[in-house]
């Protein structure tokens, strides 16, 4: 049966991260992950955005929570936070957001948020309700090693896969074991400091990659300050399974003037970013999911 809606190549109903990843190796592809933040500008344009961002070949999304207190980010997506937050978005009303679209999505939903949040709502309720939802991933940057250990066990009785960060100051011994503990993938956090658009890639990322690659056969995708497509374009020929990029997006989706504006910014930047990448068939007609 024919699906009435974009597949993008991983087949339908979205499957799990480490799926998505297998199938995009086997074509030779590698993944655009885009990050947008739940309910900026509200949570009805986040909707849509997600299925923008299906139309325009995205192959995973990086849905962020938002949260009163994003250390680990910079003022674009710090903005986004204070903007869900301001409109009322919470938990609650992002689930069952998801749970009406993800059903209408090609692709697998990896969930961000810092690990106080997941706390408020106890471990197994907080995974529970994202199983619920349909959510396939989970990154929790500032959870520690024995944190993650925890968060790991109720993932796993809930299908979901967390995905841990290794950036250019962790430790080569610490990085083998975050590597041999990551499901799904590897992020490859490409500089240090906090999320946002940088000018140029931090070159290291090249020899950080083949490090991480002597060790596993994990994919790994890379993260942080990736803004444009020549980023995106270096980092695919440096041998990434996967590009993340998070402020770049939010900017165009949450300080535009209108979120029908935010949508089409959206849109043309994420398909200038797919171009670039070695890339996949997309479907006829994109604007189909805004009519
Ligand atoms: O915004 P950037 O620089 O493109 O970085 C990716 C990113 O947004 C996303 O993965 C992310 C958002 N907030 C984070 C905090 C820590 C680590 C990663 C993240």
């Amino acid at each position: 049966m024919e699906p009435s809606f974009p597949v993008n190549g991983t087949g339908f109903p979205a499957s799990s991260i480490s799926e998505t990843f297998t199938n995009l190796r086997k074509q030779g592809k590698v993944a655009l992950i885009p990050f947008v933040t739940a309910g900026d500008p509200d949570l009805s344009t986040t909707a849509e955005a997600l299925k923008v961002l299906d139309s325009c070949g995205s192959d995973i999304v990086e849905l962020g929570l938002p949260c009163s207190d994003p250390f680990l980010d910079g003022p674009v997506i710090q903005g986004a936070c204070t903007r869900a937050l301001a409109n009322g978005t919470n938990f609650e009303s992002i689930i069952s957001m998801l749970k009406e679209v993800i059903p209408q999505l090609s692709y697998p939903i990896a969930l961000f948020t810092y690990y106080k949040s997941i706390l408020e709502h106890g471990i197994s309720k907080f995974m529970a309700a994202l199983n619920d939802a349909g959510v396939r991933g989970l990154l929790v940057p500032d959870a520690l090693p024995h944190e993650t250990e925890a968060l790991k066990e109720e993932a796993a009785k809930n299908k979901i896969e967390i995905v841990l960060l290794t950036t250019p100051i962790t430790p080569k011994e610490e990085m083998k074991s975050i590597v041999e503990s990551a499901e799904g993938f590897v992020y490859l956090v490409s500089s240090v400091g906090v999320t946002g658009a940088r000018t140029s890639i931090n070159p290291d990322v090249q020899l950080l990659l083949q490090e991480i690659k002597e060790v596993t056969s994990k994919p790994v995708a890379v993260g942080f300050g990736i803004s444009t497509a020549e980023h995106v374009k270096q980092i695919a020929e440096w041998g990434a399974d996967g590009v993340i990029v998070g402020s770049a997006m939010v900017k165009r989706l949450g300080e535009s003037k209108s979120p029908e504006e935010g949508l089409k910014e959206l849109e043309t930047f994420a398909r200038s970013l797919k171009v670039a990448l070695p890339s996949k068939q997309l479907p006829k007609d994109p604007l189909l999911v805004l009519a």
